[in-house]
């Protein structure tokens, strides 16, 4: 299997004035290209720091150990081109001001290169290609006019409309009701196979990121505790925390 990304001794910590938090220390962990990779672990475990840092985006004030390597590229990959990014808040990633097809259009203006009416043509292609009926319509519409399901499908197709080879979800369906969280799963797991991506799917639901996965790596306090493959994870994990996480999904769903 061919290393997409490969981070060694790799942390980062945040300072502000004297005080430094560590939020991710000593990682080992490979990336192997076309694979879809579940990030897990509560709260400030770290897993947004290491999607930022993947992506080159960490915040001036993060301060970096160790390495991250890109085997599986010939330079430092571009967010936009060569990293699309989903986020919990789809709010955060579309322009409230532009219609969401000038959005997505000009996200493959920027990183394909293409001219006004290939990138609208384009943004079309997209909103039909993340299953959103009546393309033409919503193409013109203002992100306040979706609804908050529909919103993640446009930041989904403005995440590939730069054709990246690794697709990055924080939390993307954690705003969303049950049903619509399985259906943009489904749709980000059509996506991820039919274009050959690499995926980053990051969550604290243990449950959700084992329905796509075909690895799993726990996080907890900034360390990697265990990472396997999704099977031996919720089978047979080693770890007592990743045992408290299945147990915390189930004690939820009775
Ligand atoms: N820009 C920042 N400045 C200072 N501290 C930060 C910054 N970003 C994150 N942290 C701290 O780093 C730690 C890890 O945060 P991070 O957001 O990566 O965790 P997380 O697992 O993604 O959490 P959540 O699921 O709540 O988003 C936390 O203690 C957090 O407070």
């Amino acid at each position: 299997m061919t290393v997409l990304a490969r981070l060694q001794g790799f942390g980062v910590s945040y300072s502000r004035k004297r005080h430094a938090t560590t939020a991710l220390a000593n990682i080992d962990l490979d990336l192997f290209a076309g694979e879809k990779l579940a990030i897990i672990g509560e709260s400030g475990s770290g897993k947004s720091t290491l999607a930022m840092a993947l992506a080159g985006l960490l915040a001036p004030e993060a301060q970096q150990q160790g390495t991250i390597e890109w085997p599986g590229y010939s330079d430092q990959p571009q967010p936009g081109r060569d990293i699309g990014f989903v986020f919990q808040d789809p709010g955060g990633s579309l322009n409230p001001v532009m219609t969401v097809g000038s959005t997505i259009a000009e996200v493959a203006r920027v990183n394909l290169g293409l001219d006004r009416a290939s990138a609208s043509q384009s943004a079309h292609d997209l909103i039909a290609r993340v299953r959103l009926p009546d393309p033409e319509r919503i193409a013109h519409s203002y992100p306040h006019q979706l609804s908050g399901g529909q919103r993640q499908r446009v930041a989904i197709a403005a995440a590939i409309a730069g054709r990246p080879s690794l697709l990055i979800a924080d939390e993307a369906t954690s705003a969303l009701d049950t049903i619509v969280q399985a259906e943009i799963v489904a749709l980000i797991r059509s996506l991820v196979e039919a274009d050959g991506m690499t995926l980053v799917f990051i969550s604290h639901d243990i449950a959700l990121a084992a329905s796509l996965a075909d690895r799993i790596a726990v996080f907890r306090s900034g360390r990697l505790v265990e990472c396997g493959d999704t099977r031996t994870i919720i089978q047979q994990q080693e770890d007592a925390y990743t045992r408290q996480l299945l147990d915390a999904h189930l004690a939820v769903e009775a």
